[in-house]
Order: structure tokens, then C-alpha cells, then sequence
């Protein structure tokens, strides 16, 4: 989680930010992931500004642990500022995949530049160098996929999960969300010691229970009126 930016559907931008979804992020989501479910769907969105600061500028976020959105698809546009050193963003597999920690791309941010990619792909920052990053994010959602997980047509979180693969990545895994995070770095020469913030957290597995069931419920997913 980012501790410096700026939610902008809440300083009078969500106007602006919506037509920004509408006439970007929909039309390109329907070409870019025709079999996604909520690819004709998305319909609202949480809107964002990200800020990180190196060192020499004092407080601020320097890098972004590994995670996913929550989010169906997800914009990051880069703003400025001119001059940031260290600006990789490093993306990973689809949450619950089999290659969910396994690295897939390493993308340079250079002003003026986006990606567009689909919420559940693990990604996260790195560690900011010189100067000031400023990005804008927006979490484009469909609200007929979120009511169906609601509803159990499809997994809560959106999608059945297999299991791990066999390549894991130190460069995807989690400090926050990987309860394996240190005994995988170990002896690795990256990564480093959890933060107190981040020990507190309660870990979601996830890999799922032995037991569970990946495939969807199609029971479930008949809704009787
Ligand atoms: O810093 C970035 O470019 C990524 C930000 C991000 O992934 C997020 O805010 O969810
Ligand atoms: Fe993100």
C-alpha cells in the first residue's frame, strides 16, 4: 500500500476519471482481454495518484511490495517528475495461476508512457533512487463480475486457483504477503526484514487448502427467483 498520493474521485476529479475509464481503459480492455469475463463490463473505478521520493528528499514511499489490485484492470500512467532514477515496474503471474511468484516482465516507467494490465497480475515498484516518481492509477472495476463472486458464480476473489509451480522468483515475493518471504530470501542476497507493520499482518495462503475445490460451482451459479 502506498502511504503518499492522492485518492482523485476525492478532490472533485471522478468526473474526469470516469471518462478517462470509459474512453481508455474499456475500449482497450475489450481488445487487449476479449475472454475476460468483465471485459464488456467495467463500469466504475478507484482513481489514484501515487507519489515516491527518494531518500535525499526525506519522508515519502521509496518502492511498492508485490501485490495485486483490486482492481479488473488496471491503468498506470506515468506523470513525471523529470530526472527520477530508478523507475522499474516488476510484473509477475496472474493471482492464483500456477506462475502467479514466477517473473514475466520488467517494465522501465518513462514520463508520459502507460501500461494497462489486468488487476490480478502480481506486480510492485522498485525502490526509487533519485528524485520524485509521480504516477496516476486507475483501478477500473465491472460491477456485474463483483456481484457475480458476491453471489458465488464465480470465486470470491474472482478466480479458481491451481497450484504452485515449481519457479518462484525472488524478485516476486511479497514481504507482506508471503508468509515464505524470508526463508525464500534467505541466502538470496535480496530482499530484507519485515518491517513491524508488515509482521503484524495476517497472511492469506495462497496456495489453497489440499481439499479445495479450484473448479467453479455450477450449482451455484443458478440463480432461482
Ligand atoms: O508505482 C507503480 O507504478 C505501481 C503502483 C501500483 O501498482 C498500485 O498503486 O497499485
Ligand atoms: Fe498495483
Amino acid at each position: 500500500m502506498n502511504n503518499y498520493g492522492l485518492v482523485l474521485n476525492e478532490v472533485g476529479m471522478r468526473d474526469y476519471c470516469t471518462s478517462l475509464m470509459a474512453k481508455v481503459v474499456a475500449p482497450l480492455s475489450k481488445i487487449l482481454f476479449p475472454t475476460e469475463m468483465f471485459s464488456n463490463s467495467l463500469d466504475h473505478h478507484h482513481t489514484f495518484c501515487v507519489e515516491y521520493r527518494a531518500e535525499e528528499l526525506g519522508v515519502g514511499d521509496r518502492h511498492l511490495d508485490m501485490h495485486h489490485d483490486a482492481s479488473e484492470v488496471t491503468l498506470n500512467v506515468c506523470l513525471g517528475r523529470d530526472g527520477f532514477k530508478a523507475s522499474g515496474l516488476q510484473f509477475c503471474g496472474d493471482y492464483g495461476a500456477s506462475d502467479h511468484r514466477a517473473s514475466s516482465l520488467k517494465l522501465e516507467h518513462t514520463i508520459g508512457t502507460a501500461v494497462l494490465h489486468l488487476g490480478r497480475r502480481r506486480h510492485g515498484a522498485d525502490n526509487i533512487t533519485g528524485g520524485e516518481r509521480v504516477n496516476l492509477i486507475v483501478w477500473a472495476r465491472s460491477s456485474a463480475f463483483r456481484a457475480a463472486a458476491a453471489y458465488g458464480h464465480v470465486p470470491p476473489d474472482g478466480y479458481p486457483k491451481t497450484k504452485e509451480g515449481s519457479v518462484v522468483d525472488t524478485v516476486c515475493l511479497s514481504r507482506a504477503n508471503d508468509a515464505d518471504y524470508e526463508d525464500r530470501v534467505k541466502g538470496s542476497g535480496q530482499g530484507g526484514e519485515r518491517g513491524e507493520e508488515e509482521k503484524k499482518r495476517k497472511y492469506v495462503p495462497f496456495n489453497p487448502p489440499p481439499k479445495a475445490s479450484c473448479a467453479l460451482n455450477v450449482k451455484k451459479s443458478i440463480v432461482k427467483f
